[in-house]
């Protein structure tokens, strides 16, 4: 009986897999984490042959858990840490190089080459998105300029590209000589390759970059019955699993959340935090500093578009307290050590590690930590670090308020990630936003949206209209903040940002 749906969650620390049943319910889960390979300052890079044999565990400890096989399985669906990508040989299946991870800025100088020569941000029109270091294409262009193996291989034409969904989907369908050479449309629009309006490979951008076409996966639906392919033996789920589902991580989670209508919204905070905004059909350009994106296509539908604000050091930055600073021993303890204070006593900091994402913009950004005095303690630091993500999260809703204006109907945001545990951190970004922020039962909203995805594809749930149905609130934050108050922590916060500007 094929009562369960699989999703794999490859993400930027760790890899999970988790078995749903129909009720959207996890029924088991299996986590492993892979190396962070920092070569140099603002490098970031994985292994991929270390997350394919992950992913491989990942599903055969779940399985083995829940006393389940492949054959239990309808479907299996696959969401991924976006835009990192990886270049392997099509015939050993080999890694030619790390892949390199969304976080990593190697690839600036190329960027800055391309503001250079065509103009800043000369592929937005094409795809939505700024010339930044974050994308896939320019990572591409780097190792194809740097790495030799890479070079060769493309010559020879054995390379091929691909994001985590791609890698870990032509791995689970059969790899070399079988394996399907696919992503879909949310993964690929993370590129900066891919034209927005015919969800296809920009012919002129790839000329633009040197990338020549066939090394590139198709790009199709992110809900799709065929198109996705089969698994395959020598993976763990053996023949004939139907891949029904493949998402980039923050669409998965949107899905997920059953944001399907325009002018829903949710945030993800995890490593980095990401809040997408439904805009229905229509491909919102911003002028405010925010991504537009496929949030997903099902087959046979027309694909619905979002706004997307990418903050890039969010429980990343509270990592960094601990592993850095040493000021606690795990994540969860920063909430006792903000709570030992009663406010921030008027220190920021700003994470501008590797420059600033949106909606700012800027890779010359670094990171600061404003207003100290000597009554500062470490309470007071661990409190301006939480707020961060929370005003962050206030600069990307005043951009979209200021992209669509009256049309702006947001009157609560959907949570999920791992910092949504931190209830101070919640109920700040309630009272800074000065609206409700509510936390869904099931918190692994990112793989839920991929089995959604995948159980759409094969029928295993009828219509998403079924899936909202099943959507069901844990925790709501309420607002209790006073405007003056409200108004003059953001203002203090907008003045901390500048002072991160222009360091490099
Ligand atoms: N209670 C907490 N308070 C603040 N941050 C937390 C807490 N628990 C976890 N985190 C942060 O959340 C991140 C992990 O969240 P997760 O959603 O698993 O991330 P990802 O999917 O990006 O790997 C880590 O960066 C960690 O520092
Ligand atoms: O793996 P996560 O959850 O940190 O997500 C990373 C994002 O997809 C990067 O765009």
């Amino acid at each position: 009986m094929t009562s369960y749906i699989g999703a794999v969650d490859q993400g930027t620390t760790s890899t999970r897999f988790i078995i749903f049943d129909q009720n959207g319910n996890m029924v088991s889960v299996s986590r492993t984490t892979h190396d962070q390979i920092c070569e140099k300052p603002g490098w970031v890079a994985h292994d991929p042959a270390q997350i394919r044999d992950n992913t491989f565990t990942v599903i055969e400890r779940a399985l083995a858990k829940a006393g389940l096989t492949g054959k239990d399985l309808a479907a299996i669906g696959v969401t991924n840490q976006r835009e990192t990508v990886a270049a392997w040989d099509r015939h050993t299946g080999k890694p030619l190089y790390h892949a390199v991870v969304w976080q990593c800025a190697r690839s600036d100088e190329i960027c800055r080459n391309l503001d250079a020569v065509y103009g800043k941000d000369c592929f937005r029109q094409q795809t939505g998105l700024p010339t930044a270091t974050y994308f896939s294409g320019p990572k591409i262009k780097w190792m194809m300029d740097h790495v030799p193996a890479v070079r060769q291989a493309v010559d020879n034409g054995t390379a091929l590209f691909g994001t985590m969904d791609t890698w870990v989907i032509w791995n689970l369908t059969g790899g070399p000589g079988k394996g399907n050479h696919v992503t879909d449309v949310t993964n690929a629009s993370r590129t900066l390759l891919m034209n927005l309006n015919t969800l296809d490979w920009d012919p002129d951008i790839l000329k633009t970059l040197g990338i020549p076409r066939d090394c590139l996966p198709a790009i199709v639906p992110s809900s799709d019955p065929a198109a996705l392919g089969r698994t395959h033996a020598p993976g763990p789920l053996g023949h004939g699993v139907t891949v029904g589902g493949a998402l980039g991580d923050q669409q998965a989670a949107l899905f997920g959340h059953t944001c399907f209508a325009p002018g829903e919204a949710k945030n993800t905070y995890g490593t980095g935090c990401f809040l997408l905004f439904n805009t229905g059909h229509k491909i919102i350009f911003s002028r405010h500093g925010l991504l537009t994106t496929p949030a997903y296509q099902i087959h046979g539908e027309r694909p619905v578009y979002a706004l997307e604000g990418s903050i890039a050091y969010a429980g990343a930055l509270v990592q960094w307290v601990r592993d850095n600073l040493g000021l606690i021993a795990s994540a969860p303890e920063i909430e006792d050590l903000a709570n030992t204070v009663e406010d921030n006593g008027d220190v920021y900091c700003v994470p501008a590690f590797s420059g600033l994402f949106a909606p700012h913009w800027r890779p010359d950004a670094r990171g600061v930590i404003a207003g100290l005095t000597q009554y500062a303690t470490k309470g007071h630091i661990a409190r301006a670090v939480l707020e961060a993500t929370a005003y962050q999260t206030k600069d990307i809703v005043e951009a979209i308020s200021k992209d669509l204006g009256k049309h702006l109907d947001l009157t609560a945001l959907k949570v999920d990630g791992g910092m949504v545990e931190n209830h101070t951190l919640m109920q700040f970004q309630a009272d800074i936003l000065d609206k409700k922020v509510i936390r869904p039962k099931v918190t692994e909203t990112t793989a839920l949206g991929a089995a959604y995805a995948a159980g759409l594809a094969v029928g295993f749930w009828p219509d998403t209209g079924s899936l909202k149905e099943k959507w069901q609130a844990h925790t709501t934050w309420y607002p209790h903040m006073d405007d003056l108050r409200r108004t003059r922590l953001y203002d203090s916060w907008q003045k901390a940002v500048k002072t991160s500007f222009g360091w490099c």
